[in-house]
């Protein structure tokens, strides 16, 4: 991250240039630099609640509402004007609920002044607050250390960094004896704008992507070994493989392990007309494992929209779909 100096110049009556101002361009631009050194932060100590004093047009807590490890983010600005016509840009939009994040996100946006204490700021793991004043942390138990971004011009050093940052760290010690004395009750600002973020701790959602990831995952099952039947009869001209690993030549790449949780597994199997995935199948491969790692829990929350065997060990489709002519299986 650099500054770059440009000369202007100024034409006076008898056309001799003087000097007009000095300007000083940073790359990348300071405010780019503020960010990214408080998303370094972000990176390095994944704190849970994140406050931003001063959050002006809330262009940090956009940039912040990405992070997984934060699950309340808080916003306070003087100008509520500025707050009510950014707010809307912090809800969740349909991609939000597609894919949703893993842990909950609410969003609030106070209009307040950071100078006055409000109880429902309390216990924030990082306060950041880029360009306002330093007692604000005492007064929420916190030690501030001053660092910056955007070196200073050569010979102006003494005026210290071009944006000049305080990092915020929780005085456990005074927090503990604050706590003591602490109200819960101080609500002065006034709450603008509130968001909640779907996740998969909420039930609904957790039980839309495990249906669908389930869905998915017996018909990929299911397709591979309508193929490797057609194989084995030598419809599609070719042999069949000599070893019946159950992974497939594309797609993700599985670790030793994942490789490993997979193989011990019970494989699928066909009866009848009917083709069947073992639950203990599902919760081996990774994105389901991730998603819900417990069989018991995997019934319970598809049981009524997925079909399963009788006695619920597994999903249970149909062999053969209308539709299998279309991909020559
Ligand atoms: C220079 S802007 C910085 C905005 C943002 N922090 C950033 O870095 O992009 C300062 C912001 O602080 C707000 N502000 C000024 N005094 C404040 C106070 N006492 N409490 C809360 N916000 C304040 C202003 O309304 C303005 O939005």
């Amino acid at each position: 991250m650099e500054g770059e100096k440009a000369q202007c110049t100024n034409v006076i009556g008898n056309n001799r240039e003087v000097p007009k101002e000095r300007i000083i361009k940073f790359k990348p631009p300071l405010y780019r630099q503020r960010y990214q050194f408080v998303k370094d932060i972000v990176d390095q100590h994944e704190p849970k609640k994140v406050a931003d004093l001063g959050c002006g047009d809330t262009s940090l807590i956009r940039l912040l509402k990405v992070y997984p490890c934060i699950e309340e983010l808080v916003g306070v600005d003087i100008d509520e004007d500025k707050l009510r016509w950014r707010g809307d840009q912090l809800s969740p939009f349909m991609g939000d609920f597609l894919k949703p994040r893993d842990l909950d996100l609410t969003i609030t946006l106070y209009h307040g002044s950071a100078v006055e204490r409000d109880s429902r700021l309390l216990g924030f793991d990082l306060i950041t607050c880029i360009e306002l004043a330093l007692f604000v942390a005492n007064r929420y138990g916190y030690s501030v250390e001053f660092t910056g971004v955007g070196d200073p011009p050569a010979g102006a050093e003494s005026v210290g960094f071009c944006t000049q940052i305080g990092i915020f760290r929780k005085n456990e010690e005074r927090a503990a004896e604050s706590r003591v004395s602490e109200r819960h009750d101080e609500h002065v600002y006034k709450a603008v704008f509130t968001a909640s973020y779907p996740s998969l701790q909420q039930e609904r959602f957790l039980r839309l992507v495990l249906v669908n990831e389930v869905s998915r995952q017996v018909e990929s099952l299911r397709l591979k070994h309508l193929r490797r039947l057609r194989e084995g009869e030598g419809l599609l001209g070719i042999q069949p493989p000599e070893n019946d690993s159950n992974f497939p030549s594309f797609g993700p790449a599985f670790t030793d392990v994942e490789k490993a949780r997979i193989e011990n597994s019970p494989k699928p199997f066909v009866a009848g007309r009917k083709f069947f995935v073992p639950l203990r199948r599902l919760v081996a491969y990774p994105k389901l494992h991730r998603i819900c790692p417990n069989e018991d829990v995997m019934r319970s929350l598809v049981d009524d929209c997925i079909s399963l065997s009788s006695d619920g060990s597994a999903v249970v489709v149909d062999l053969h779909d209308h539709y299998d002519y279309l991909f020559e299986i």
